[in-house]
């Protein structure tokens, strides 16, 4: 029979915790007693309670059939405190250390035994509650897991008269009252103060300053009687240590010993207020209506009642594991009050609620996930497009190597003009930018390879350019641009002919090759590092006989092919200017010429023989002369150019290799 109820409860329970739903536990612990009802039959093996009211002593007249059997998880009688903690508590605490929130009610009418088993007997160790133990276990684990980190702090509240008051207020100051707040669906408590704790002797030392600041009075049951609900809360919040996005989780663990009800009947008046005594059972009253709402899964649950309901609220339904440690007395006279608290244990047991792990995301994390969100989207909606254009199966993603490899043998394909470039495809902006990848690869290798060519095949090539880039630069000779004076409108039968600047190019050209072929075999034989062949040509220049002959010989050829580049540069400009006067002249005798036919005869003879037309005529001539001469100049110095350049360029090859052999010479010496 046992056997088979844990086998249901077990099956019971695993099945809820698939679907995130948790059973709220519930525990009865009966306060010994020296003469307990003989109505009361607990069964701790079964966790059953049978009441048979036959037996009941006193009270209302009973039907002899009224049986009732309550059924717990563990039915605690005459057990030691640690025995209470790990039958009770243990499970939840471990589960706040794994990162779920959890709560712990103790209930029962006055001096049943509720802070008796949640805070113990302060006088004697071995009856500490479950408050001090949970702390106890709290910081073991602490302290047993160095590859993570865990921060504890505490806070401890109490609901007095509807009024709820943060009992860690500095013991000097009267307790401050904290208003409650619901933001985003969470209860917050503004005001209320959550303490750090290091150690567990820090936990400790909040915990014994607010038991001493709960609100006790006395009452017929006995001298020390809590006329508040009280709240301790333990956060603890975790993550692994050493790591970029560790798992971070904070819980809390909510360790509730709410005030006894009491019946009006038994109230002291000379002690009590009857307030406060309303204020109790008005509270625990809208508990049980909450409770009783939630069991017939009600759509709207009446927490906002009391200040006591709206803490409780994720303890009965929302985000909390939760236990409840019925307290009872086994006396007869107390037996309706006994009655009462097993009914709304049966009622509670019935709860579930949706602890969820509280895991904490940081920001970064939350951006991620958003932004990863919204790639997604933005990639269906490439795709969406892409099929309405006909090109579905175009992979946006990165390229898989395979993808990367085929599209490097079709650039290298390009690149060795096997394959034209349209056989490389263009399908994505990912593939795009592989292929610019892919280039700047090819472009980098060349790169390293002709490095690696100019380095072996001659350091002294490079030097022997940089001397020949020298004496280039030194020419000084500028390059004449003959255009704009071919097209003439002089009326002369033939039109100078354009200066070949294609053929001083090539010559040039061909002067740069026949120095650098110079040089390149000068400098096979001559490896030398371009400093100290740049110091001896200078040398040479300027202080060998040989070599100041050929620097002033060269020099005059230059500064020879220099003057002639300059005076067909200003004859071009005088060029133009008579092209410009005859065009000039021409246009006002034409202009003459046209007045004269419009005009009366008489008047037209008068304007042939107008002095001013024949002077026009006598300088349009004399323009066109001067235009013929300077062009005849023009095309002689044209002629004289070349050879000039020629000379020159001589000069230069011969000052080189005279200079090529006198260093040979002064290097075997
Ligand atoms: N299991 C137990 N074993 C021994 N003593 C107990 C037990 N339970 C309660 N007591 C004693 O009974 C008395 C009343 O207990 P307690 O103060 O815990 O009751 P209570 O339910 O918290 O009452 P109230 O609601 O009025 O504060 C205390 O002196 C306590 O030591």
């Amino acid at each position: 029979m046992k056997t088979s109820i844990l086998q249901a409860i077990w099956k019971q329970d695993s099945e809820e915790n698939e679907m995130g739903y948790y059973r709220i536990g519930t525990h009865l612990r009966l306060r010994p007693s020296a003469r307990p009802a003989l109505a009361l039959h607990a069964d701790a093996e079964t966790s059953t309670l049978r009441v048979d009211l036959k037996h009941a002593e006193g009270g209302p007249p009973r039907s002899h059939d009224d049986q009732m059997v309550f059924h717990f998880d563990s039915i605690i009688q005459s057990t030691s405190q640690e025995a209470t903690f790990n039958e009770c508590a243990r499970d939840i605490v471990e589960d706040v250390l794994c990162g779920y929130n959890g709560t712990i009610l103790a209930y029962g009418q006055s001096g049943s035994g509720k802070t008796f088993a949640m805070s113990g007997d302060s006088k004697n160790a071995l009856h500490k509650g479950v408050i001090p133990r949970a702390i106890h276990r709290i910081f073991a684990d602490k302290f047993a897991r160095p590859e993570s980190e865990t921060s504890i702090h505490v806070s401890y509240l109490e609901v007095y008269n509807e009024v709820i008051y943060d009992l860690l207020t500095d013991k000097k100051e009267p307790l401050r009252a904290v208003s409650m707040m619901e933001e985003n669906g969470q209860i917050e408590m503004k005001g209320l103060q959550q303490f750090l704790c290091e150690t567990e002797e820090d936990a400790l030392k909040h915990f014994v300053h607010g038991e001493r600041r709960r609100c006790i009075g006395t009452n017929t049951f006995h001298k020390f009687s809590n006329r508040s609900h009280c709240m301790f809360t333990i956060y603890v919040e975790r993550h692994s240590k050493g790591r970029d996005h560790p798992d971070r989780t904070a819980a809390k663990l909510n360790l509730v010993d709410l005030a006894g009800c009491e019946r009006f009947k038994c109230i002291d008046a000379a002690r009590q207020s009857e307030k406060e005594v309303l204020n109790i059972n008005k509270s625990l009253t809208f508990l049980e209506q909450a409770v009783s709402e939630l069991r017939k899964g009600q759509a709207h649950v009446s927490f906002r009642q009391s200040r006591l309901t709206m803490l409780l609220r994720d303890a009965l339904g929302g985000n909390s594991k939760t236990v409840l440690i019925v307290c009872a007395l086994q006396e007869d006279e107390f037996l309706d009050e006994t009655i009462s608290a097993l009914r709304f244990a049966q009622r509670v047991k019935d709860l579930k609620t949706s602890a969820v792990l509280n895991k904490v995301v940081d920001s970064v994390q939350i951006e991620r996930q958003l932004y990863e969100r919204k790639i997604e989207e933005l990639k269906r909606e490439l795709a969406f497009y892409d099929a309405l254009n006909g090109r579905s199966g175009i992979s946006r993603d990165d390229l898989t190597e395979q993808r990367k490899v085929e599209l490097k043998s079709k650039v290298e394909a390009f690149l060795l003009q096997k394959e034209d470039v349209d056989a490389i495809p263009i399908e994505s902006l990912t593939q795009i930018k592989e292929t610019y990848h892919i280039f700047k690869e090819a472009q980098a290798m060349l790169h390293a390879k002709l490095e690696k060519l100019s380095k072996e095949n001659s350091i002294s090539k490079l030097e022997d350019n940089q001397t020949i880039s020298m004496m280039e630069a030194d020419d000084g000779v500028g390059e004449l641009e003959p255009q704009g004076f071919s097209v003439g409108v002089a009326p002369l039968d033939w039109r100078p002919a354009k200066i070949d600047s294609e053929n001083v190019t090539t010559e040039k050209t061909f002067a740069s090759a026949l120095l650098q072929q110079v040089a390149h075999e000068n400098q096979r034989s001559y490896g030398e590092d371009s400093m100290k062949r740049n110091l001896a040509f200078h040398e040479f220049k300027h202080s060998i006989s040989e070599g100041t002959q050929q620097c002033y010989i060269l020099n005059t050829k230059k500064s020879e092919l220099k003057e002639k580049k300059l005076m067909m540069q200003n004859l071009a400009v005088k060029l133009n200017d008579c092209k410009q006067e005859i065009h000039e002249l021409n246009v006002l005798l034409a202009g003459q010429a046209s007045d004269a036919t419009k005009a009366e005869p008489a008047e037209a003879e008068t304007i042939k023989f107008d002095d001013g037309r024949g002077q026009l005529q006598e300088r349009l001539e004399q323009a066109k002369a001067e235009y013929q001469k300077c062009f005849a100049e023009l095309l002689q110095l044209k002629d004289q150019i070349p050879p000039a350049r020629k000379e020159m360029l001589e000069c230069q090859e011969r000052l080189l290799d005279s200079f090529f052999k006198w260093y040979k010479r002064d290097r075997e010496k």
